[in-house]
């Protein structure tokens, strides 16, 4: 399956298959075959796991960097091991860079790949369900202990190469973060959609198949959108749906903790109750969502470990944020977002509904 993506600045594929990178980094042999150096990033779980299979079918000799796990390596000092190892490697602008892991390999990769002499080429392995999004559209980043993926750049991949065959090792609990991500490009395109997934059994236990049609449907939404917004000017920031209160959860449990898409998916229920307000969705339709969320296994109690003026801090460092004044994407409807200022006293309004709520639901 291909996706195309046509940003501004870049026109480059998402290939998706399963059992087959030996085949799909081959479409790039023209340009791997011109390159002075493969450099490989990838985090210590994603090379124990996927190490040999990936070593055994990548066609081209490489240098390897193995980073720490998860969140640990979107830090100034993976980064700046990142651009040590590719000055020790002697790499130059001939030389390619991959990122091989979740989304947090790939947002540091692609940052570093960024700035790496003001820009070396950078192809997106993606292992994780989570990284149908990270990995189209050029967001990089690390985060800063005051708010996340603070630093980064908007660099787009020369390409995707997604072997659904990698998340055969995902554990559980990032199945489900990541799957928060596809609710997320359901919520915001199609009301069908979404309300196949409400009446899934699970949404993480899909087959190879779903699973596989599930990240196509994602991907389709990520790439029109970035493709036709690729800075977030104007629908881009409809991506964000959930973001400006997942983010602020994320960062106040300290990066790693609560993972993104469990964060996630708590500022899409806090979006749910916003949008009450603004447009035709109800307070039945917000109860029926966050049971099915509940039922799936997301942690929502993670949000009575913060009080609203913990979050405080992060959520007024939201990028959308204009003159001081938050920016929230809202749901008119399912499939119709749009993005509305609120005034941070709102926002301790729907705080406190939104803890109500989850006590009468959760008990
Ligand atoms: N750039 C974007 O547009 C964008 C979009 C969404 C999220 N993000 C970022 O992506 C990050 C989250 O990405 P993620 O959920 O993929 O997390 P992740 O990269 O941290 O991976 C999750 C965990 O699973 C492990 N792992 C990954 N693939 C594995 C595999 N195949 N087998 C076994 N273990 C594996 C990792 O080591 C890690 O511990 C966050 O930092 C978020 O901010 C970026
Ligand atoms: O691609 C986008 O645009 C998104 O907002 C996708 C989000 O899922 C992703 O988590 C992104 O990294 C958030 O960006 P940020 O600008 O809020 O840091
Ligand atoms: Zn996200």
């Amino acid at each position: 399956m291909r996706v195309p993506v046509a940003t501004t600045s870049h026109q480059y594929e998402v290939v998706l298959g399963h059992n087959f990178l030996a085949e799909a980094v081959k479409t790039f042999d023209d340009k791997l075959q011109k390159a002075d150096k493969l450099i490989v990033f990838t985090d210590a779980n994603v090379w124990a796991a996927q190490g040999e299979y990936f070593k055994g079918h990548f066609p081209y000799d490489f240098e390897v960097f193995v980073l720490p796990g998860g969140e640990a390596c979107k830090t100034f000092e993976q980064y700046n091991a990142a651009q040590t190892f590719l000055l020790e490697q002697k790499c130059s602008r001939k030389s390619f860079v991959f990122a091989f892991g979740g989304g947090a390999v790939g947002d540091l990769t692609g940052f570093v790949a960024a700035t790496y002499m003001r820009g070396v080429p950078f192809i997106q392995i993606p292992t994780t369900i989570l990284a149908h999004d990270s990995a189209v559209g050029g967001k990089t980043a690390i985060n800063h202990p005051l708010g996340k993926n603070m630093i980064g750049a908007f660099y787009q991949p020369e390409g995707v190469i997604y072997d659904t065959l990698f998340i055969e090792s995902l554990p559980e609990r990032e199945v489900r973060s990541g799957t928060a991500e596809v609710i997320k490009h359901a919520m915001i395109s199609s009301a069908s959609w979404l309300q196949q997934l409400m009446g899934a059994e699970s949404v993480i236990h899909f087959s190879t198949t779903e699973l596989a049609q599930q990240l196509k449907a994602g991907i389709e939404v990520k790439a029109k959108i970035v493709s036709e917004d690729e800075t977030e000017q104007s629908v881009r920031k409809y991506l964000n749906l959930g973001h400006t209160y997942g983010h602020a959860i994320e960062a106040a449990a300290g990066y790693g903790k609560v993972a993104h898409g469990e964060a996630v998916m708590i500022g899409l229920v806090y979006c749910l109750l916003l949008s009450e307000r603004y447009g035709k969705l109800d307070r039945d339709f917000t109860t029926a969502f966050l049971h099915f969320a509940v039922k799936n296994g997301y942690p929502f109690e993670a949000v009575n470990d913060y009080s609203f003026e913990q979050l405080t801090a992060y959520l007024l460092k939201d990028k959308k944020a204009e003159y001081g004044v938050l920016q929230f994407v809202l749901l008119e409807e399912i499939g119709k977002p749009f993005v509305r200022p609120i005034e941070l006293a709102e926002c301790k309004e729907i705080d406190a509904e939104f803890r109500q709520l989850l006590a009468e639901v959760l008990g």
